[in-house]
Parts: structure tokens; C-alpha cells; sequence
């Protein structure tokens, strides 16, 4: 995966491991990371705070606010940028994901994980009595956002946290691949040589030095 046209996002419900996996992605990519709860938090104090003292609403006014900045300057530069959980609940926000340039990684976990991540958790809206039956409501809820979305989804349960950096690497790496193949085509085709230098019947056109020594009837042993 080319570092200098890396921009990822990574998305998902509260505790699948956006923070956690979008760090160490950055730091493998050796590009930069931002963390939008924390960018709000740097600006405007705790998260649970603000649930408290402005509730819901104004908290999800400054956080479009804040993710519009970051994703706009995803665009200047590469970079790996984790989004709270309920970021995509904005229009605006699920449309600026929709950029061709930015890859979006949805993160998922199963339910087991998501109880044992969730212990002493102080997210706001986890605050129930039962924050496993709550966690379930709202990943349910907004799946259908999630995978409007992503460009690829990542399993993030019983593995630790390395492993699934390895495995969103791989998933960029698959997805560079193809843009590049993609690209090559369509410039073959601008070319004018939509076969690509194969006949119908699969045989080459284009004559190269590796063809030279199979060719039936070569001179050389
Ligand atoms: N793959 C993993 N294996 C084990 N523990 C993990 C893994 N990923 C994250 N964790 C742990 O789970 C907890 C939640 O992770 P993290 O804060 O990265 O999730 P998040 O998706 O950013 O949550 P939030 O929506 O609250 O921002 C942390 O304690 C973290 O150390
Ligand atoms: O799922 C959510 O709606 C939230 C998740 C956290 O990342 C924080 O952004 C905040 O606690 C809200
Ligand atoms: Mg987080």
C-alpha cells in the first residue's frame, strides 16, 4: 500500500477499535493519524460532558463541525483518520465519505467482544442499565449507514490488534491494485489498443524479448 495516497477512515460502533487500529495504521503507513472524539475533547472538553451539559444535539453539531475539517484536510494530504461512532448519522458527513479518493474501513465486532470491551465504559449514550443490550440496539440500528459507506468491511473480533491492522492493509493494498490495473486499462484503451496486445483467442500480439526464446522454431537451444 503506497503511504503517499493513503486517506482511510475508519468507521464503526462504540469499542470495535477505530482509536486503537487507526493509530497503529497510521504509524505503519508513517502517515498521520487524527482521532476526531479527541480532537472535540482538545477543543471542547470531555465527551460525556458535553452530553450533559449541552445533550445530544449540540453535541453532534460540533462534531460535523470537526469532521468536516478533518476530512477536507484528508484530502490535501494522506492520512488515517478514526471517526466516533456515530459520525455517520450526519448526511454531510456520509456524503463527504463518498469522495473516490478516500478509502472508508468499516470496523465491525460481534456482540461477545463488544461486552467484553464495554466494562467501566464511560460513553454517554452506553450509559444504561444494560450498555451490551444498548451497544446491540445501535449497531443495529445503524448498519445500514455503516455499509452505506464503506468501501470494505474488517472483522475486528478475537484477533488482537495488529492482526487487524494486517488485515486493513491488505484490503488497501487489494483495493490499490485494482484502481492500478483500472488505470493501465483505461490508458491502453486511449492508446487504441483495446486488446490490451492479445488476440481473441488469447494468444499474444505484441512480440516481447520473453516470447523471443519460446517461439516455435528458435535457433537457440
Ligand atoms: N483488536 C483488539 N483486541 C483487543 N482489544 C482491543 C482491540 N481493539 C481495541 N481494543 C480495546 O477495546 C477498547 C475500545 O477500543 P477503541 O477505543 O479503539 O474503540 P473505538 O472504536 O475507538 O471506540 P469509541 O467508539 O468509543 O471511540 C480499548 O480498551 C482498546 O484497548
Ligand atoms: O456512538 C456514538 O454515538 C458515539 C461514539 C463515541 O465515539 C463518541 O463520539 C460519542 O460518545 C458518541
Ligand atoms: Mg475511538
Amino acid at each position: 500500500m503506497p503511504a503517499a495516497t493513503a486517506r482511510v477512515v475508519l468507521i464503526g460502533p462504540p469499542a470495535a477499535g477505530k482509536s486503537t487500529i487507526g493509530r497503529l495504521l497510521g504509524d505503519r503507513l508513517g502517515i498521520p493519524f487524527t482521532d476526531t472524539d479527541a480532537m472535540i475533547v482538545a477543543a471542547h472538553g470531555p465527551i460525556a460532558e458535553i452530553f450533559r451539559t449541552r445533550g445530544e444535539a449540540r453535541f453532534r453539531e460540533i462534531e460535523r463541525e470537526v469532521v468536516r475539517r478533518a476530512l477536507r484536510r484528508l484530502l490535501d494530504r494522506p492520512g488515517v483518520v478514526s471517526l466516533g461512532g456515530g459520525a455517520i448519522l450526519n448526511s454531510g458527513t456520509r456524503a463527504q465519505l463518498k469522495h473516490p479518493a478516500i478509502k472508508v474501513m468499516s470496523i465491525e465486532i460481534d456482540e461477545e467482544t463488544a461486552s467484553a470491551r464495554l466494562h467501566g465504559s464511560h460513553r454517554p449514550l452506553l450509559a444504561d442499565e444494560d450498555p451490551v443490550e444498548r451497544w446491540k440496539a445501535l449497531a443495529e440500528e445503524r448498519r445500514p449507514l455503516y455499509e452505506s459507506v464503506a468501501t470494505a468491511t474488517v472483522s475486528a473480533s478475537n484477533d488482537p490488534p495488529s492482526t487487524v491492522v494486517n488485515r486493513v492493509v491488505d484490503v488497501l493494498t487489494g483495493l490499490q491494485r485494482a484502481e492500478n490495473y483500472a488505470k493501465f486499462a483505461a490508458e491502453d484503451e486511449a492508446a487504441g489498443d483495446a486488446d490490451g496486445g492479445y488476440a481473441e483467442d488469447g494468444q499474444r500480439t505484441v512480440a516481447d524479448d520473453t516470447d523471443a526464446d519460446d517461439t516455435e522454431g528458435s535457433d537457440e537451444a
